[in-house]
C-alpha cells in the first residue's frame, strides 16, 4: 500500500487530531470473526489505525491467511492470527477492545431476529471466553440481532462476575453513518459536516434517527422528506441484503462504521476529551434496560449516557412505537442467557 493511501485511510477515520499523549498508549484490539465479510475489511482498517499497537485476529477458520495478508501492511500494529477455540484465550489475553462481528448474516426475506438461534450461542461462547481472558476489555458487539446479543453478553458477564455496564456496547454506528449519508444527499449539505443522532435499537422501527437534531440544520426538508429519510435509515440494512441477493449483508460500510466506533473507544481510553458516539448500552434514558443514544466515552468506557434532547412530534411517536419490539428483543436475550 502506498504511504499516501495509508495516510488517506487513516485520515478518513480521524475526526480529531491524535495528540502524542493519546497515541502513546499501547493498545491491543481483538476481532472475533475476523475472517468474515465484516471481519476482513475491519482488520484492514484497524491495522491502519495509529492507536492500535497489537491486532489479534480470531475466527474458527481462515485467520492465518487474513493475518498474514494484513500483517504485510507497513503500519505499526503487530498482527497475529488465531484459529479455533483452543487459541481463543491467547487471542483475547491483554485486549483493551474486543470487536465481535462473528455469526451468520441475513439473506433476503429474513429479519435480524431470524439470526437469533445461531448467533445467540456464538455470542454466548465468545463472551464466556472474554470474561475469562480479558474481563476489563471494552466489548463492541456487532453480531445480530444486536437488540438481543448485547443483553446476552451482559447476562454472561454477570454470571461470571465480570459485568461492567460501562464496557459493553452494541455497535449502532452504521445507522448513524447511513442517516448522515442519506440526510446530506436530501438536504444538499456537505456529508462530512453532517451529524445525526440515531437512538433506540438496531432493527427496523427500533432504529430512530433524530433528523430534527441534524446539523447543519436544513429547512428545505418537508415532513414527507423526513418520513422517507427515517424509513430509508430503518431499512438500510435490508436495502443492502436485497442488493446482495443472498450473498450476505452490509460488510464494507459496517467495517467502516465498526472502525469509527472502535477508534472512538480507543480515544476515550487514551483520555481524549469529548468523544461522543451513539451506541446501544445499559441505559436509564427510557424505562428499557438497554437503549441506544449518544454516549460520552472515557478512560473506563462509558463516561456518560446522554439524554435524547428535544424530539419532534414524529420522533416522539417513533419512540413510543419502538418500545414494545425493543423490550421483547431484550427480554428474549436475557431469557436465552438464563436458560443456556
Ligand atoms: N451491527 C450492525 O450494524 C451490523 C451487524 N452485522 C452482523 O454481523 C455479523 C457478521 O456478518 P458478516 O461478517 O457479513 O458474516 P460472515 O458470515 O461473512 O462472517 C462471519 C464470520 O464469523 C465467523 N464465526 C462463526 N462462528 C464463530 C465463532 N464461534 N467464533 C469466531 N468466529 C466465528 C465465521 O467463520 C465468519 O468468518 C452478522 O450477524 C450480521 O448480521 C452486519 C452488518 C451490520
Ligand atoms: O441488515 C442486516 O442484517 C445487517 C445490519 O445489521 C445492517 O446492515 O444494518
Amino acid at each position: 500500500m502506498r504511504p499516501s493511501l495509508l495516510r488517506y485511510a487513516a485520515q478518513a477515520l480521524r475526526r480529531r487530531d491524535y495528540s502524542s499523549a493519546a497515541a502513546a498508549a499501547e493498545r491491543k484490539v481483538a476481532i472475533l470473526g475476523a475472517a468474515g465479510g465484516i471481519g476482513q475489511p475491519l482488520a484492514l482498517l484497524m491495522k491502519l489505525n495509529p492507536l492500535v499497537s497489537s491486532l489479534s485476529l480470531y475466527d474458527i477458520a481462515g485467520t492465518p491467511g487474513v493475518a498474514a495478508d494484513v500483517s504485510h501492511i507497513n503500519s505499526p500494529a503487530l498482527v497475529k492470527g488465531f484459529v479455533g477455540e483452543e487459541q481463543l484465550g491467547e487471542a483475547l489475553e491483554g485486549s483493551d477492545v474486543v470487536i465481535i462481528p462473528a455469526g451468520v448474516p441475513r439473506k433476503p426475506g429474513m429479519t435480524r431476529d431470524d439470526l437469533f438461534n445461531i448467533n445467540a450461542g456464538i455470542v454466548k461462547g465468545l463472551c464466556t471466553a472474554i470474561s475469562k481472558y480479558c474481563p476489563n476489555a471494552l466489548v463492541n458487539m456487532i453480531s445480530n440481532p444486536v437488540n438481543s446479543t448485547v443483553p446476552i453478553a451482559a447476562e454472561v458477564f454477570k454470571k461470571a462476575g465480570t459485568y461492567d455496564e460501562k464496557k459493553l456496547f452494541g455497535v449502532t454506528t452504521l445507522d448513524v453513518v447511513r442517516a448522515k449519508t442519506f440526510y446530506a444527499g436530501k438536504a444538499n449539505v456537505p456529508v462530512t459536516e453532517v451529524n445525526v443522532p440515531v437512538v433506540g435499537g438496531h432493527a427496523g422501527i427500533t432504529i430512530l434517527p433524530l433528523f430534527s437534531q441534524a446539523t447543519p440544520a436544513s429547512n428545505a426538508l418537508s415532513h414527507e422528506d423526513i418520513k422517507a429519510l427515517t424509513k430509508r435509515t430503518q431499512d438500510g440494512g435490508t436495502e443492502v441484503v436485497e442488493a446482495k441477493a443472498g450473498k450476505g449483508s452490509a460488510t464494507l460500510s459496517m467495517a467502516y462504521a465498526g472502525a469509527v466506533f472502535a477508534d472512538a473507544c480507543l480515544k476515550g481510553l487514551n483520555g481524549v476529551p469529548d468523544v461522543v458516539e451513539c451506541s446501544f448500552v445499559q441505559s436509564t434514558v427510557t424505562e428499557l434496560p438497554f437503549f441506544a443514544s449518544k454516549v460520552r466515552l472515557g478512560k473506563n468506557g462509558v463516561e456518560e449516557v446522554l439524554g435524547l434532547g428535544q424530539l419532534s412530534e414524529f420522533e416522539k411517536e417513533g419512540l413510543e412505537n419502538l418500545k414494545g419490539e425493543l423490550k421483547s428483543s431484550i427480554e428474549k436475550g436475557i431469557k436465552f442467557a438464563h436458560a443456556n
